[in-house]
């Protein structure tokens, strides 16, 4: 390739920031935005970085087939392939040269023919419009500072119209009106009731209420998971991966601020943005932790009794970023769903206390949902999956995958052609009461059950009822049998996704059947024997689940010696995918039946681990720059941040109070909302005013029906007192309660339009949003197109 004569050393500032925000975006570390004004680190070219950034993703279909093409990212291995992808960009679409002198522009730039020859393949297409242009504006109250209430007619008072829906059994009738708003008009979320819902091209970047921060702009779809994770004021929740912290101020919300938060991040920076953004919301029950959270347990936070896993992801359920280049790169999901594996299995299995764990992604690929799901719960004998739409307690179209049967059923996904927000994945775990079990739990062959079928598991009853009615002699020698033959299928498939491990998978699917086999043996002494089955099960569950924690531990000290030891870990990891490579594919977390472990299969199953922690390693590596920094920096940054007041605790402060009986109850969130937030001024002076809140009480009324299921478990005490404080409050509403009837509505459409245009020209002026909307002449396309805004909300 062309090279020339003087190369300079250094490639601009810009490209390799741009080139760094383009990588964190394509992870889901927060909008392109969010990331220019975070990593800009001072350069003044704000407006170019976005447009670099936003254009490459415009024109990722593109880019991809070029790069197919000419083979470039494999040919120019050496260049860091997002500064590649920038270069390319700015060569086509930016400035259409790459005017710097250094070695790795002209490379690219060497390229030129080539990408013109190649261009002409790809039929001219429009740049991809925003899907998020159909996606309203979400805005959640923060309860902390405001009541839903006080929310609700603040905004009214600024002339917007509620729109209602109060039939939660019609989701259909919902998002049509979601999507039907109109300029001027918004309404609350019929499922999370702290969320309020305007049109898309609503800005609230400028509005005093964001400023101050009584409205966090966050997409429906994270919402979620705080709202089914429904803690109680007075509990100790733990936020394995918290930052920047949208869902840590929402649990602290939840809370009341009463009880503990152990809001952990990795990340350094991004801790200290969490700190920030916690400051800001009035959450004080939060300590923020900067921490690997693979490195904590029950030890360090005692009493966790609700854990929210919302882990690094591929962030493909983000609206704009959809198709991008990540999307269809599997190796790169398998290294995030490993590390996705390990973070959930250690939520399930090192808080003695928790008794709720929700896991969330931003992504839709089941690889690292469904999959991910099946894999820890195979493996768990502690916790069940809940059906998460009971929780919802109200109507739901998106769910998992019918591929994992009842699995499947019970997680929630939110898409946004269907539900109008971000794409997001949910499921929600409880520990297992007296009596309960988890159905998902693999007792044949742990890690290698393929009959997850609803269908399959019904055939299996219906073959088990049969056998039963048999003689008990005859289903003896045939209960055995199918065992026997169970194990030897389970080792087919095993032989088929193991390749070089089947030896020891053999191994440990024998020692398990025999275990069974054994266990049946005795039908005349059923009753005993189930006990006696359990017994087994649970130990080799417990020895199964420590051998899990030994390895999470294994790669958490692997990992904190990231910076010296990762050439060492990439000779280990390509040892062993030697013989392991389809393991790595097939089954990266292949669980580990440690009972009786042979040698052998100690030695096997390290080489597991080594390749499961390069591939861990190398995911994380990927998902935070910073961890590229040497470790002096990390150091000096930690203790930067410890003089902020982040800290790491080796006792949690003493709870204020402890709503919760120990029973394992969660709060009813929908109530609280409804019932905690409404304060109502009795003494307002104009009926106008007057209306306002009696339609908010009105509303508060719907809201109060909207509960989340708890499954039977009570409600917190806490809130009881706290209704019957309220009851006054309450009977007032009812008094006053004339809502909004069509006609009121109609008539002050016109009203509020004038106002709303005088408004709409004072704020837009000073939107965040129109630094982007005359972006770098360089760019053509991106400023053809008009900018879309976006807020923290991808988290
Ligand atoms: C998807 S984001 C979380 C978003 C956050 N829950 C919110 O709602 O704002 C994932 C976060 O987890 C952090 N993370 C990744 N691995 C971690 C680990 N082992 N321990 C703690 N934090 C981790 C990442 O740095 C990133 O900030």
């Amino acid at each position: 390739m062309f090279k020339s004569e003087k190369p300079s050393v250094r490639l601009p500032r810009l490209y390799k920031i741009a080139a760094l925000i383009a990588k964190e975006y394509s992870e889901g570390l927060g909008s392109i935005k969010q990331l220019v004004y975070e990593k800009r680190k001072k350069h003044p070219r704000i407006k170019s970085l976005f447009a670099l950034v936003s254009v490459l993703y415009q024109r990722k279909d593109e880019i991809e087939h070029l790069l197919k093409k000419t083979q470039l990212l494999d040919k120019e291995s050496r260049i860091d392939p997002w500064v590649i992808k920038i270069l390319v960009t700015e060569l086509l679409y930016g400035k259409k040269t790459l005017s710097g002198q250094t070695r790795i522009e002209q490379t690219i730039k060497g390229y030129e023919q080539m990408f013109k020859a190649h261009l002409s393949d790809v039929i001219e297409a429009p740049v991809k419009e925003e899907t998020v242009s159909t996606k309203p504006k979400y805005v959640r109250v923060n309860t902390l500072k405001k009541t839903v209430g006080e929310a609700i007619d603040a905004f009214r008072d600024e002339e917007w119209i509620l729109i209602k829906h109060s039939d939660k059994n019609d989701y259909n009738g919902f998002v049509e009106k979601v999507a039907a708003l109109k300029d001027g008009e918004f309404m609350v979320d019929m499922h999370v009731p702290s969320l309020l819902i305007f049109p898309s091209k609503t800005h609230f970047y400028n509005h005093q209420a964001y400023k101050n921060a009584t409205i966090v702009l966050q997409d429906k779809a994270s919402c979620l998971p705080v709202h089914l994770l429904a803690p109680c004021p007075g509990s100790t929740v733990l936020d394995m991966c918290a930052a920047p912290g949208m869902k840590t101020t929402q649990l602290a919300a939840a809370l009341e601020n009463q009880g503990v938060i152990y809001a952990v991040e990795r990340d350094a920076k991004r801790a200290g943005i969490l700190k920030g953004i916690v400051g800001g919301s009035g959450a004080t029950c939060v300590k923020v932790i900067n921490k690997d959270v693979l490195q904590c347990n029950g030890k360090e936070f005692p009493g966790v009794e609700y854990i929210l896993v919302d882990p690094s992801c591929s962030g493909s359920g983000m609206s704009e970023r959809a198709t991008s280049f990540e999307s269809k790169d599997l190796s790169r999901l398998q290294k995030l769903a490993g590390f996705q594996i390990i973070i959930l299995r250690s939520a399930l299995t090192r808080y003695p206390d928790a008794k709720r764990v929700v896991y969330s992604t931003c992504s839709l690929h089941p690889e690292e949902n469904e999959e991910v799901v099946r894999q820890v719960l195979e493996t768990n004998s502690h916790f069940k999956l809940v059906d998460a739409k009971k929780l919802l307690n109200a109507d739901w179209k998106s769910f998992g995958s019918p591929d994992y049967g009842e699995l499947g059923e019970f997680c929630l996904y939110a898409r946004p052609d269907e539900d109008l927000t971000n794409g997001f994945f949910l499921a929600v775990f409880e520990r297992l009461g007296e009596g309960e079990q988890n159905t998902f739990f693999n007792n044949k062959i742990f890690g290698f059950k393929n009959e997850l079928n609803a269908k399959d598991r019904r055939k299996e009853r219906k073959l088990e009822a049969q056998q039963n009615a048999e003689q008990p002699e005859m289903k003896k020698g045939k209960k055995n049998r199918r065992k026997m033959n169970a194990v030897g299928d389970d080792s087919n498939n095993a032989e088929e996704m193991v390749n070089g491990q089947t030896a020891a998978v053999k191994k440990v699917q024998n020692n398990v059947g025999a275990t069974v086999v054994n266990d049946d043996a005795d039908i005349h002494k059923e009753h005993k024997n189930k006990k006696k089955k359990k017994r087994v099960k649970d130990d080799v569950v417990e020895s199964q689940e420590n051998a899990i924690n030994d390895t999470v531990t294994e790669n958490v000290s692997e990992i904190s010696d990231k910076s010296s030891g990762s050439r060492k870990k990439k000779k280990h990891s390509s040892e062993a995918s030697e013989s392991t490579d389809d393991l790595s594919k097939s089954d990266q977390t292949l669980v580990m039946n440690d009972n009786a472990e042979s040698p052998k299969r100690k030695k096997k199953k390290k080489m597991r681990e080594n390749v499961n922690e390069s591939q861990y390693i190398a995911s994380e590596s990927n998902v935070e720059a910073v961890d590229k920094k040497d470790k002096k920096v990390k150091k000096r940054e930690n203790e930067i941040l410890k003089n902020q007041d982040i800290f790491v605790e080796d006792e949690p402060r003493k709870k204020k109070k402890k709503h919760c009986s120990k029973g394992g109850e969660s709060k009813d969130f929908s109530k609280s909302d409804a019932n905690n937030e409404i304060s109502i001024e009795e003494d307002k002076p104009k009926k106008k005013k007057r209306k306002h809140i009696s339609e908010s009480e009105e509303l508060i009324d719907n809201l109060a029906n909207m509960t989340v299921n708890t499954n039977g478990i009570e409600e917190c005490e806490s809130r009881k007192k706290k209704r019957k404080h309220r009851s006054k409050d309450s009977e007032l509403a009812e008094v006053s309660n004339n809502g909004d009837t069509p006609e009121t509505i109609d008539n002050s459409v016109e009203q509020h339009k004038s106002k709303k245009k005088k408004r709409k020209n004072d704020s837009e002026v000073n939107e965040l949003s129109e630094d982007f909307r005359n972006i770098d002449v360089s760019y053509p396309n991106s400023k053809k197109k008009k900018k879309k805004n976006k807020d923290l909300e991808c988290m």
